[in-house]
């Protein structure tokens, strides 16, 4: 089969003549790879690639690493020896998957997120990190802060964004004006090292310097643009090149997925600076990756990139395709074709991937072709393998990160080698594709038939803001300054041994809800000593605010173990949307009039809103994602009026998503708005002025997107803010929001207890921008991260700031 290479030089001294195909040794290479660790038989093929793999294990293993590390259970060697371990069968399932030798990717691992890491890797650490032991307890403190009273370290957490229109969370980078870089940590290298002793050669992914300085900030209390910096970072990026190369890397994948956004003229100067002085770094091959979305105007600036190869999302812009292979083609690039969905659960076509690549094996020639995934597998479940108990037709339909492998792994053998090779597979695929497309379990006319009677009527409350508030002040007769939770109270580990327990049916129902109801109790009891006004019921029948509903509603399924990192040691397991949602029977109202049962003070209804249980849930790909919002908008707006009907005064609809959902480019935002929008409004006005609905979201830039959050016409929002400094505040003032308003006084994401002096001046701070009578006193969040000592000190101090300004107001 083909020509064989000669086993007895060094892989790198062989270079490609391109007229005549041929391999002549090559001087410049100083790598130490050879022939044995190559599989390859013959020169001109395809390659099979991965941008990334899911880091925290088959079973979550690196969650509890890090959390037995951080509990004290487990010391910095055992921490790191696991580690080591994960990294390694990481490799292992990617290489016997057959992804290629040399573009295995490593650096994809990180401790807590992979932009933390590379403010590690260029010494980028904010002085109030500085005195903390290196690398470890810095690292750990800038993720979630680190509080020792005894010993006077008191030091938040950095502030946490939404990467991308991801559920995950990465640190905010944060630059000094005099910002100095150094090649701080090893991490990439030592990876490289790593896994080159286990006989595997990997492509280091970094963040490229671009991404790296526009996804980060100015320190506080400074003005500058980030992007002035590069010419201070190049350089280390540069010896970091140099030191892979010596370390025998081929490739090295960097990623630009700022490409994705519209960017400023000026960025075309910045990557071309940038990728000349990379490029010259000898030795090494530059890939260039962007994902997530279309290049569009940016695809002038990469193609003047003097890169050595191209990744482009063909699953998210399939329309660039020709563009891309043109510009491949002009400057002799190899091109990264992503044809699997790195961002969902469904199988691949694997026809139609097929005859992407093959159009570009046209154009370029199969030696310039690497198949991939569309972005890193980091937001798709590990393996389908712990999935026993799904419905077998839906499994059926379904691909997690080592099923992707494996679908990358066949359309390079159907092009290398024709189709007859993976036949049995492709006709696997065909029937699965076939069946998915016919199945009756996807569609259901009565779900239809109610979506084309909903009115115009039905996104309206019947009174505006006003009117209504008078009506709900009436009759909740609250205080100034109300104080309110954002729902959940801490999941202890007995909580969740409990649902554990209830799982493995060593629990009776009965048994579980008898628990679950004494934990609401103690819950409301404490509310009610500490002096919050409205109440909640605490959240502790669920097992997460996605995941909870997604169990029961219809045209859902949720997995056993498909876990997804969200932030730092924090796993989502998202539910998946496979067909047209409904709602069989009421979801909360059971709960929620228990709760209120326990209590005289207003108990708040807590529902996920339509948006967020689309973005934070794995989405059918047979129709737009509006339609599905609609129909699960339609599900929500019937528990919301149950819950009317049960006596339950609040009810608040989270759509901590919104934001998140907002589409990269700028000109496909109003779109988008506008259905998420509607979906919320459909979902939340179908009640009486006298309910009052709040809302809340976290976690954003809502700078963005002000006029939505206004349209939403919630009467109170609980807004996460305490990590952004305040600005998001400046927009509620420069737009003058008109309804409730609920700025978090502290940030929940951290173990640390805020002082009520802290509080009392964000308090402060916050009613330069607010009015005063529209204000809530909450947290920026919900507390199910938490644990009840620091909950308690923390609400206890919040109740009291609430109390002394309702003394001075
Ligand atoms: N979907 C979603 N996205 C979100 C958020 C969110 O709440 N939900 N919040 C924002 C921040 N992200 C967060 C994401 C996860 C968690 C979180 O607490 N996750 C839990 C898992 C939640 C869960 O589903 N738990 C299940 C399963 C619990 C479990 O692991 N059980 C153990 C046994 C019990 C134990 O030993 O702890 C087991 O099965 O092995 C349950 O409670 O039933 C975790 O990582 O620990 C918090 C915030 C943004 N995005
Ligand atoms: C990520 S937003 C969380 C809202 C939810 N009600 C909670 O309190 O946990
Ligand atoms: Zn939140």
């Amino acid at each position: 089969m083909g020509l064989s290479f000669p086993t007895r030089f060094p892989l790198h001294v062989y270079k490609r003549i391109p007229l005549f195909g041929l391999l002549v040794p090559h001087k410049a290479s100083r790598s130490t790879y050879y022939i044995s660790s190559f599989h390859r038989s013959s020169i001109t093929m395809v390659t099979a690639t991965n941008l990334g793999f899911p880091r925290i294990g088959a079973n979550r293993e690196l969650k509890k690493l890090v959390e037995n590390y951080w509990n004290g259970k487990l010391d910095e060697k055992a921490l790191l020896t696991g580690a080591k371990n994960l990294r390694a069968e990481h490799w292992n399932i990617q290489k016997k998957a057959g992804v290629q030798d040399g573009h295995i990717p490593s650096n994809d691992f990180s401790f807590y997120d992979q932009v933390l890491d590379h403010l590690h890797l260029f010494g980028v650490i904010p002085q109030k990190y500085q005195g903390l032991k290196f690398p470890l307890e810095a690292y750990f403190a800038m993720g979630r802060g680190l509080q020792r009273p005894d010993e006077g370290i008191d030091v938040p957490a950095m502030e946490m964004k939404k990467w991308f229109d991801t559920n995950y969370h990465f640190i905010v980078p944060e630059f000094q004006a005099n910002q100095e870089f150094t090649l701080r940590s090893r991490k990439p290298i030592d990876e490289f090292v790593e896994a080159k002793a286990l006989g595997i050669k990997t492509r280091p992914v970094l963040l490229g310097p671009v991404s790296f300085l526009r996804l980060g900030k100015a320190a506080k209390g400074q003005s500058f643009d980030p992007i002035s910096l590069l010419d201070r970072l190049l350089p280390v990026y540069e010896s970091l090149l140099r030191e892979l190369a010596n370390a025998g890397a081929e490739w090295v994948q960097i990623d630009e997925p700022i490409l994705t956004f519209d960017l400023p003229a000026e960025f075309k100067n910045h990557y071309s600076k940038a990728y000349t002085k990379l490029s010259a770094v000898s030795g090494i091959k530059i890939l260039v990756a962007n994902y997530f979305g279309r290049l569009g105007e940016n695809l002038d600036i990469v193609a003047n990139l003097p890169i050595a190869a191209l990744h482009v999302d063909l699953v998210r812009a399939p329309e660039e395709l020709d563009a891309v292979l043109k510009i491949a083609q002009d400057k002799n690039l190899a091109l990264s074709v992503g044809v699997i969905n790195g961002r969902n659960i469904w199988k691949a076509d694997l026809d139609a991937a097929i005859a992407t690549v093959r159009r570009a094996v046209g154009l370029l020639g199969s030696d310039k072709v690497f198949v991939a995934p569309s972005c890193s597998m980091l937001h798709t479940p590990h393996s389908l393998e712990a999935e026993t108990k799904m419905d077998k037709t839906i499994l059926d339909w379904l691909s997690f990160a080592v099923q992707k492998l494996s679908e990358i792994a066949i359309i390079t053998k159907a092009v290398n080698q024709g189709e007859d090779a993976v036949a049995d597979a492709l006709s696997a695929n065909r029937k699965s594709m076939q069946a998915r497309r016919t199945s009756p379990l996807i569609h259901d006319p009565q779900v239809q038939a109610e979506m084309k009677a909903v009115t115009e009527e039905m996104f309206k409350r019947k009174s505006p803001f006003p009117q209504r508030a008078a009506a709900q002040q009436a009759k909740l007769n609250l205080p100034p300054f109300p104080t309110t939770t954002v729902g959940s109270f801490p999941q202890t580990k007995e909580v969740r041994v409990a649902r554990q327990k209830l799982k493995k049916g060593e629990w009776t129902p009965a048994e579980y809800e008898a628990f679950i109801k004494a934990e609401t109790d103690k819950c409301i009891r404490f509310q009610e000593q500490v002096g919050l006004d409205v109440l909640v019921h605490g959240e502790f029948e669920r097992n997460d605010m996605v995941e909870y509903f997604g169990e029961n509603l219809k045209g859902y399924v949720f997995s056993q173990n498909g876990w997804v990192q969200s932030y730092g040691s924090r796993c989502v397991k998202p539910p998946i949307i496979y067909g047209d949602v409904s709602r069989p029977n009421p979801m909360t109202v059971e709960w929620s009039k228990y709760a209120q049962s326990k209590t005289q003070k207003a108990m708040k209804g807590m529902l996920t809103g339509p948006v967020t249980m689309l973005q934070w849930s794995f989405v059918r790909d047979d129709q737009p994602r509006r339609d599905t919002a609609f129909q699960l908008a339609l599900a929500i707006r019937k528990e919301v009026q149950d819950l009317e009907r049960a006596g339950i005064p609040v009810i608040q609809i989270d759509e901590p998503a919104i934001r998140e959902g907002l589409p990269l480019r700028h000109s496909d935002w109003q779109e988008y708005l506008n259905w998420a929008a509607r979906a919320f409004l459909l979902s939340s006005t179908g009640v009486e002025d006298t309910t009052q609905i709040h809302t809340h979201m976290c976690y954003s830039d809502f700078n963005d997107i002000f006029s939505t959050i206004q349209a939403l016409d919630a009467d109170a929002i609980t807004i996460e803010n305490s990590k952004s400094d305040l600005k998001l505040l400046n927009a509620f003032e420069r737009y003058g929001y008109t309804n409730g308003i609920g700025p978090g006084l502290y940030d929940i994401h951290s173990p640390r207890v805020p002082s009520e002096e802290e509080m009392r001046e964000r308090l402060q701070e916050m009613l330069k921008y607010l009015k005063k009578d529209l204000v809530w006193v909450n947290p920026d969040c919900g507390l199910k991260t938490r644990g009840w000592p620091e909950t308690e000190r923390a609400l206890s101090n919040m109740c009291r700031v609430a109390e002394s300004f309702r003394k001075s107001a």
